[in-house]
């Protein structure tokens, strides 16, 4: 499918998102809601496309060891290397972004709301109607660490997303307290919230949202039509690949200074007299040829590494542009601490001994 829509993420044409709407829900965690993300023609042909191509599915999932028939269709997109996605126990199948491309031409608008966000997943929706809905839950998987900043672009029939703070030992006590005619006051509680998500809008939770906060999208009799919702979402492995590779790049240079340290005496060091202990020297010179080898194939497997990224990957954040899943895949023996295919660095150089009593021979 070669359909490519260039989405359009200022509407407004002021070059902000002028309509952004910021909820402090206290604590750290942090609700932003963007009404126009996407012009009401760009989502409608992205509401068809999706609707159309997406490879929709309705799991079983079995939640409190109870089977039962995910009420909504789904669907999930992943970056190449990043660890499954399981939830409710069911894994689906990780397509690729390449598979749909107009869902790049979205998280490219998205990453026009959101300078520097680096979202590299994305489970879609679809709610075939009113019935359709998604219960309370915590998007708090750890696979997206403690403080997730998640993106959700909706599309097609206006639907309620509504939030409420997870019940704890010291708010539960506060509201038992609470009289009741205070406790039903929704529209003031500051526990719950509410969004209407319009078609084309960007809702987006960060902070300590999902620690802290429930939501859900609950049925609606009166919501007929259908509702497409995408929630981009950052899986980490691929930031702890990174540090895997600067943890590389430290013991190279590691490496390079203990090689300095090693060499330095060969170069400085006036010859031996004749007729003194000369094998003392050539054991120290074969100790540096060793260090000196294995330097050079490090450096020459890590070079060849680097090449092959430069030359035929090329870089950017998402998911047709994959770096860290092809080092995944590549070196996942060594950086996953399997057979390690970089060896510590060498042993300090050692005071030279001095000669035995049988190589003085
Ligand atoms: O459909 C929505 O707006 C929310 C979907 C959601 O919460 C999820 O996929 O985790
Ligand atoms: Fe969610």
């Amino acid at each position: 499918m070669s359909l490519r829509f260039k989405a359009i993420s200022d509407p407004d044409g002021n070059g902000s998102n002028s309509k952004e709407q910021k909820t402090d829900l206290g604590n750290g965690s942090e609700v932003v809601y963007v009404p126009r993300l996407l012009t009401s023609d760009e989502s409608w042909k992205f509401f068809d496309y999706l609707n159309k191509e997406i490879p929709w599915t309705r799991p079983t999932l079995r939640v409190f060891g109870r089977s039962h028939v995910q009420p909504r269709d789904t669907c999930y997109v992943a970056s190449k290397g990043l660890p499954e996605l399981i939830y409710s126990g069911y894994q689906p199948h990780a397509y690729s972004w390449d598979d749909f491309p107009p869902l790049k031409d979205i998280l490219e608008a998205v990453r026009k709301a959101l300078p520097g966000s680096t979202f590299n997943s994305l489970l879609l929706n679809r709610y075939k109607g009113g019935n359709d809905y998604v219960g309370w839950h915590a998007d708090d998987e750890k696979l997206y660490g403690p403080t997730p900043e998640i993106a959700s672009v909706s599309f097609g029939c206006e639907r309620e997303f509504l939030m409420k703070k997870k019940p704890s030992k010291s708010s539960q006590e506060r509201s038992d307290d609470e009289p009741v005619s205070k406790r039903l006051k929704k529209s003031s509680n500051p526990d719950h919230h509410s969004f209407t998500l319009k078609h084309g809008s960007l809702l987006v939770m960060r902070g300590y949202t999902q620690r802290d906060w429930l939501h859900s999208v609950p049925k609606r009799a009166k919501a007929e039509a259908t509702r497409i919702n995408l929630t981009f979402r950052v899986s980490l492995h691929q930031a702890n690949n990174y540090l895997k590779l600067m943890v590389l790049f430290v013991l190279m240079g590691t490496l390079e200074a203990t090689l300095k340290d090693q060499l330095t005496p060969v170069v400085e060091t006036p010859p031996p007299h004749i007729g003194e202990d000369s094998s003392r020297y050539s054991h120290r010179s074969i100790e540096t040829l060793v260090v000196v080898l294995a330097a050079i194939t490090i450096i020459g497997v890590i070079a060849g590494i680097i090449a092959r990224l430069c030359g035929g990957r090329h870089f950017g954040g998402n998911g047709e542009h994959d770096i860290e899943g092809w080092v995944e895949r590549k070196c996942r023996s060594c950086i996953d601490g399997g057979v390690p295919a970089v060896p510590p660095p060498p042993p300090p150089p050692q005071e030279p001994k001095p000669p035995s009593e049988e190589t003085k021979k």
